[in-house]
């Protein structure tokens, strides 16, 4: 059999298309398909957004994830994926690499009127943490922590570019890296760049879609890999990972609504390990 590689130049091109649909991307239509009722439900623990928060909550309650600084790869314009964080380092720093994300992650963390109201997510991150924290005191927490909200291109072999004085003690990413690879060995070069912005030993919070080839934000009709469980797996072991913990979530038919055709999240609570 003939193993298909690809030159570097399609590899670049199909990643410059990618960058390319990504200027019509609408952060607004985005949080409205994905973050807001009626697919945002908390009404159960079996949802899908509980589970999510509850991932996050209980890899953070272990005590094992704590340091100076966390990353967040490809924030978008959503920071829920920071609520548990926010106790256990004294920098988070948010990352995207569109301008109109970072400038709605700048308005919610200035509190300014018409930002998107995350309230409902802090409320029930306060409530499933057990520790009697007030929802405004967690939100002002995660403001004050957030102090650098930088562009990035997971694509990049420094995605960074120049901006990071030094490794950071953890990684969170969601949504991102398969929603920007074109193909799987895009993805596995995109783990292999952010994981440069790791410590060894650093620990890596990563939750995704599990075979979805497309979503929608707007105007934007985004191209997304479809990976399984085991592609996850195998990209994470080959860029030096020990996968501590896996979960997925089966997507509930009722949430397939045309926004996109995510079949399930995954959830990895992985830790890079030291090179020998
Ligand atoms: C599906 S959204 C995920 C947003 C958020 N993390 C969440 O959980 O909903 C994917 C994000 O990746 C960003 N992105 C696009 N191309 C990128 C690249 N080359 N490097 C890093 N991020 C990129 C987009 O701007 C978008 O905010
Ligand atoms: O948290 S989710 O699982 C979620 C949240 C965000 C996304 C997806 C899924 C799938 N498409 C991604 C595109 F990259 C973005 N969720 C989907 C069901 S309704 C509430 C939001």
């Amino acid at each position: 059999f003939t193993v298909k590689t690809q030159s570097p130049s399609a590899a670049m091109s199909s990643i410059a298309a990618v960058g390319e649909s990504y200027q019509k991307f609408n952060p607004r239509a985005y949080l409205q398909n994905n973050y807001m009722p009626p697919r945002a439900d908390f009404s159960s623990e079996d949802c899908v957004v509980p589970w999510k928060l509850r991932c996050l909550a209980e890899a953070f309650a272990t005590g094992d994830i704590h340091g100076r600084t966390l990353i967040d790869i490809g924030s978008g314009p959503t920071i829920y994926q920071l609520l548990s964080a926010c106790d256990h380092f004294e920098e988070i720093i948010a990352t995207d690499y569109l301008e109109v994300n970072r400038e709605v992650l700048r308005q919610w963390v200035r509190g300014e009127p018409d930002s998107f109201d995350w309230s409902p997510y802090i409320k029930h991150v306060c409530r499933i943490e057990g520790k009697g924290e007030q929802w405004k005191e967690k939100e002002q927490k995660l403001r004050g922590k957030l102090r650098q909200i930088l562009p990035i291109d997971v694509h990049q072999p420094e995605p960074l570019g120049s901006q990071l004085c030094q490794p950071a003690d953890a990684l969170v990413s969601t949504f991102c890296l398969e929603a920007v690879s074109p193909d799987r060995l895009s993805f596995e070069r995109a783990l292999r760049n952010v994981t440069t912005l790791l410590q060894p030993r650093g620990h890596f919070l990563l939750i995704g879609a599990l075979e979805e080839s497309f979503y929608l934000a707007g105007e934007a009709k985004l191209s997304v890999v479809p990976v399984s469980e085991a592609d996850v797996k195998e990209a994470l072991s080959k860029n030096g990972y020990h996968i501590h913990d896996f979960r997925s979530y089966l997507m509930p038919p009722s949430l397939k609504i045309g926004v996109d055709d995510v079949s399930g999240v995954f959830f990895v609570h992985a830790q890079k390990q030291p090179v020998a």
